[in-house]
């Protein structure tokens, strides 16, 4: 018995000795950190619950600009200088992702956000947001807009509503109907409401299992956490397929057998008759089909998107009009100006906002930046790293007189300049939030400020200072619609509310979770107006 468990810590401190010392942990070594348990590495620390994480996270970037964290067998580099961002996110090579989305595969599978196919699906679902595409989707988003309002009001002339989940029922219906072209109120309602509950089991346990690598794949199986995964992307994937199949129908009885190669060469000539009118829209899920049709994808391989576009277009975007929405009830100056702006849009077009209005938001334009500057909704993203990298930016060390490597400038003596490399094998974690709040960039950074997007005072910025969206090869393929979304459900807000706020965002609480989000309800309170 003994020697057995000799035999086992013998194998650990070798693993451990060839995990640390062999070259990619002797450069990573290079970069500070916290002090690392042996074999554990840093585990402990991020070991935790959803808002300590956070809270650790911020933590970290607070006192490193770059650092390393030891993790089991890995080692992540963690970043919030927008010289790294620039370098790595521009690589068209270390293009892929392992770190947070390898325990999304079981639902997401090789679907674009996660997958290694990205780029030959990225082309195909480009077509499906061609600006002459997204018109139609922000013309969708107007008629939901509008009955958002509608439905608020029936309420009462003052409602309290918690904002995320209420924006994240509207985001989710926005994005069925214009990528889809299924309208939600045609599936089994108890469906569409499990589909929020069990999307939320899936974030949970990608957090969870991210912060606890020694869970193995093959224990999920074995385990509470793993049964309950199992059976909400039941629920997902039954969901996902009931969208498609109501698109399948209704091509079936329109009979279309249009190629992929003809909604490629449609797109451009943005005519009615080809693109479709408002009953028969051409939608990204029409381009996924056709592409099917001529062998390019898989039927999985068009599930894989349907899930990945309705998770990735509607909760970003919910979370974006929740903080929004939260923001301007503190901000009653800012919210008079964004409605004052609207409602003289809002007269000229007699309250159909096409995607011609919601370009000339200006002001809503900008505090929505501001808003995506605050409260990113990937507060972290990532990369693996297939080729070494060097940065161009700086470390900067400090010694006491005793030679111990400090990190606190009172305690300084000597300055050491050195370039560091990421070396191959590492994950690499982008912390956008605390680039957003680096007051190196941004200065008094903690104040909502839409005016920072003045085109004057974005110039004198650095580029990589606010990358909402992520940059570079694999940036949000939905950024467009994305704003053009928000604003236009902003600015069917504004025009028929006012809002108040209930609960103070100095209060909120946020969670490190797939999406930034407060752990707790948030109210805002929409008052009716007689709008003119
Ligand atoms: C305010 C709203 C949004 C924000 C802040 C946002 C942000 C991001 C970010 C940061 C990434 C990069 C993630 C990474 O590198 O791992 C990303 C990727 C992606 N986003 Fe968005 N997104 C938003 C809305 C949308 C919408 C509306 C859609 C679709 C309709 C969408 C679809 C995607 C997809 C498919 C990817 C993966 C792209 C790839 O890997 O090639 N997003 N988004």
């Amino acid at each position: 018995m003994i020697v057995y468990f000799q035999l086992i810590l013998l194998s650990l401190f070798v693993l451990h000795i060839w995990i640390r010392y062999r070259r990619m942990g002797r450069v990573v070594d290079k970069m500070p950190g916290l002090r690392p348990l042996p074999f554990l590495g840093n585990m402990l620390s991020f070991a935790v619950d959803k808002h300590q994480l956070w809270l650790t996270m911020r933590g970290l970037a607070k006192i490193y600009t770059i650092t390393r964290v030891w993790f089991f067998t890995r080692a992540w580099v963690v970043t919030r200088d927008p010289d790294d961002f620039q370098i790595l996110l521009t690589s068209k090579v270390n293009l892929n992702k392992r770190a947070l989305y390898e325990h999304c595969l079981k639902f997401a599978k090789t679907g674009l956000l996660t997958s290694e196919k990205w780029s030959q699906r990225r082309k195909i679902v480009s077509t499906g947001f061609h600006f002459n595409i997204m018109k139609k989707y922000v013309e969708i988003t107007g008629e939901h807009a509008e009955l958002f309002t509608k439905k608020i009001k029936s309420n009462g002339r003052e409602s309290s509503l918690n904002v995320v989940p209420v924006c994240s029922d509207l985001m989710l219906r926005i994005i069925c109907e214009s990528a889809f072209g299924v309208n939600l109120n045609k599936l089994d309602p108890q469906l569409v409401d499990q589909y929020s509950e069990a999307l939320h089991v899936v974030y949970d346990t990608v957090v969870y299992r991210a912060t606890r690598p020694y869970i193995r794949e093959w224990m999920m199986d074995f385990l509470p956490i793993g049964w309950k995964l199992n059976r909400a992307i039941k629920i997902l994937h039954s969901f996902s397929d009931k969208i498609i199949q109501e698109r399948r129908d209704y091509y079936n009885k329109q009979a279309e057998n249009r190629t992929y190669q003809s909604f490629v060469d449609d797109v451009d000539t943005d005519n009615e008759n080809t693109l479709g009118e408002r009953k028969k829209r051409l939608v990204m899920l029409d381009v996924l089909l056709s592409a099917e049709r001529e062998g390019l994808i898989d039927a999985e391989g068009v599930r894989e998107e349907v899930d990945i576009f309705t998770v990735a277009g509607h909760d970003t975007t919910a979370v974006t009009m929740a903080f929004m929405l939260m923001l301007f009830a503190e901000h009653s100056e800012a919210q008079d100006r964004a409605r004052k702006e609207v409602t003289k849009v809002f007269n000229e077009c007699g309250g159909k906002l096409t995607i011609t209005e919601t370009q000339k938001l200006e002001y809503l334009d900008r505090c929505v930046k501001e808003t995506l500057r605050l409260y990113p909704p990937f507060s972290i993203f990532a990369r693996y790293i297939d080729e070494d990298v060097q940065l161009s930016n700086i470390l900067i060390k400090y010694y006491n007189t005793n030679n111990y490597e400090l990190y606190s400038i009172n305690q300084f003596v000597a300055i050491i300049l050195e370039k560091y490399l990421v070396p191959a094998g590492v994950d690499v974690l982008f912390l956008s939030y605390d680039t957003h709040r680096d007051h190196r960039h941004w200065p008094d950074p903690d104040k909502f400020d839409p005016d920072r997007f003045l085109p004057e005072n974005v110039k004198k910025r650095h580029p990589y200072a606010y990358v909402p969206f992520s940059a570079g090869p694999r940036n949000c393929i939905g950024q467009k619609f994305a704003m053009h979304e928000v604003k236009s459900v902003l600015a069917h807000v504004l025009y028929n509310f006012n809002l108040e706020p209930v609960d103070n965002i100095a209060d909120i609480k946020l969670e490190t979770y797939i999406i930034t989000q407060p752990c707790h309800p948030f109210h805002v309170k929409f008052i009716a107006r007689n709008a003119n």
